[in-house]
């Protein structure tokens, strides 16, 4: 479990969002992050991954402090997929999912017959077979947005991190990923935590929500969530109102 105690996120001396006692997320959970623009999800993400931009409190993974564990402890439990193009735009889309499975190899790197069929399965998985041998580098962003989840997974650690990871997807490939990843989390008793502007799909799909609203970070089920009805306090607009957690657009024609 990932436990986050009285944190205060944010930069410097200046709290973008914050929770008051704890926020703890299970194991085999599929779970989105919401907010508007600005809102601090981003900076919640990176605080659970690194502890960076934690003003104030702790995170605890398996009731131990996140900062008592060595690098290589970390690799197998959380992995991020963030929006940087932080890696070599050099190596091809296999050599990529290769070195995501660097907390498992022996210390020469060599990879075993069980990392080749994680890697197989992953490319397989996630229609990436035909990129294998293509530099990174050379990808479209939606393409390379399914190699760094697929890699994500490939990592094989119980917590993934993702911000916005279908922001480049096309509508098909945005279903399928979220639904993929959902089932993944259930059947393999991972949990999965994701910033999203995808209301809708998130509502559809998700186990339960983070949603951070003026400074004030919540956590709850989706189904208390909906019966709240905070999605129109949260996103006020004349132009979209919400309906059992579906968005509808309104524009005088
Ligand atoms: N490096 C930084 N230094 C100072 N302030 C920052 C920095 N990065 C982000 N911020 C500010 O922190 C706040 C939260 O930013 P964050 O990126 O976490 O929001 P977000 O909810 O992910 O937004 P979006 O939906 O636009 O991606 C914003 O006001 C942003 O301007």
């Amino acid at each position: 479990m990932i436990r986050l105690e009285n944190i205060q996120v944010g930069y410097g001396h200046c709290v973008v969002a914050a929770f008051d006692g704890d926020l703890a997320f299970a194991k085999a959970k599929f779970i989105s992050i919401i907010g508007t623009n600005g809102s601090g999800k981003s900076t919640l993400l990176r605080a659970m991954a690194s502890g960076q931009h934690l003003i104030n409190g702790n995170v605890f993974i398996e009731n131990k402090n996140w900062n008592d564990y060595t690098a290589v402890e970390r690799s197998k439990f959380i992995s991020v997929v963030l929006t940087e193009r932080s890696f070599s735009h050099f190596l091809s889309v296999r050599e990529l999912l290769e070195l995501s499975r660097a907390p498992y190899t022996n210390y020469i790197g060599k990879l075993a017959a069980e990392d080749h069929e994680v890697i197989n399965e992953a490319l397989e998985s996630f229609d990436l077979k035909q990129l294998e041998n293509r530099k990174a580098g050379t990808l479209s962003d939606g393409q390379l947005q399914r190699v760094l989840i697929a890699r994500a997974i490939v990592q094989d650690t119980e917590y993934i991190l993702m911000d916005e990871p279908t922001s480049h997807l096309d509508i098909n490939h945005k279903a399928d990923l979220l639904l993929q990843l959902r089932d993944y989390c259930h059947e393999h008793g991972k949990t999965i935590i994701y910033a999203t502007h995808e209301i809708q799909l998130a509502m559809s799909l998700c186990d339960e929500i983070v949603s951070i609203h003026k400074g004030s970070i919540a956590h709850e089920t989706i189904s208390d969530f909906v019966k709240s009805n905070k999605l129109q306090e949260i996103f006020p607009s004349k132009h979209v109102a919400f309906e059992n957690g579906i968005v509808q657009f309104k524009f005088d024609s």
